[in-house]
């Protein structure tokens, strides 16, 4: 098991976000994190990358916590986030030696894989450029390029297709796949849930802090008594029977 969330309390102060959170990311598998604004995905996400510590409960990658290991942790985890983070005085060459040096890639190896997705993502001629400068894609794309080069087990990617162009989120769900193929583990937040439908091996639809339901889309249909329904319309379902219960 790559990924396992047990009864995870946690948040930013002294009040809970998450009120309890647990479910599990296989290895190979593409689990989406789907949810209202503000109902914890990130938070969630936060804590798998280490940035919070739980209340209680426990995250595990390969059964370690960031407590047993947090050098070992943190290798393990490649990290795409909402909003690109970068460094303004770093130029794009320098961002991807960054993560090689921060890992501990082998060097020709990583600019080989390296050279082949800014390639794929046209960045190729803008090694020299600051990426600080780049539009809200081209940052995103070099995000996908620092995480990709990484031979992490775990992809942790929150809300990745807004502001890429089509080309980039096919390019994008190529290398997810490419990934899975080798063992690897993806856990995605999205709104963008035709796309989910149609990548994700597995749905976890959090509210309020707290898993609402979670399956593979056959699941999800069985448990809303409905073969044909779309991942969109059991979102809506749930969303509005939470407002009424509100
Ligand atoms: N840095 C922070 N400090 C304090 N509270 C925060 C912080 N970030 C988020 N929150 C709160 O945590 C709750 C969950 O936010 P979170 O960002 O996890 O939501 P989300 O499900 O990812 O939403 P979205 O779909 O809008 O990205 C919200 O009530 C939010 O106000």
């Amino acid at each position: 098991m790559s990924l396992k969330i047990d009864k995870l309390v946690g948040g930013y102060s002294r009040t809970p976000v998450l009120k309890g959170v647990s479910f599990d990311v296989a290895d190979g598998e593409l689990v989406g994190l789907i949810g209202l604004n503000g109902t914890g995905k990130s938070t969630t996400l936060n804590h798998v990358i280490g940035l919070l510590q739980p209340f209680s409960g426990t995250v595990t990658i390969d059964g370690i916590s960031i407590n047993d290991d947090v050098k070992k942790y943190k290798s393990k985890i490649a990290y795409i986030p909402e909003v690109p983070i970068l460094y303004k005085e770093l130029t794009l060459k320098e961002h991807i030696e960054t993560t090689i040096m921060a890992y501990g890639l082998d060097y020709d190896a990583a600019w080989n894989k390296a050279m082949k997705l800014l390639k794929k993502f046209r960045l190729d001629k803008k090694l020299n450029w600051f990426p600080i400068n780049f539009s809200k894609g081209m940052r995103q794309k070099v995000m996908i390029v620092c995480a990709f080069i990484t031979d992490a087990k775990l992809f942790v990617i929150d809300e990745p297709f807004l502001g890429l162009d089509p080309v980039a989120v096919n390019d994008l769900l190529d290398l997810i796949n490419q990934q899975k193929s080798r063992g690897s583990s993806i856990i995605m937040s999205t709104h963008v849930l035709d796309t989910a439908e149609r990548f994700c091996d597995r749905f976890v639809l959090i509210h309020d802090g707290q898993v609402k339901t979670e399956g593979t889309l056959e699941q999800l249909r069985s448990q809303f008594g409905n073969k044909e329904m779309s991942l969109n319309d059991m979102y809506l379902k749930l969303a509005r029977e939470e407002g009424q219960n509100e």
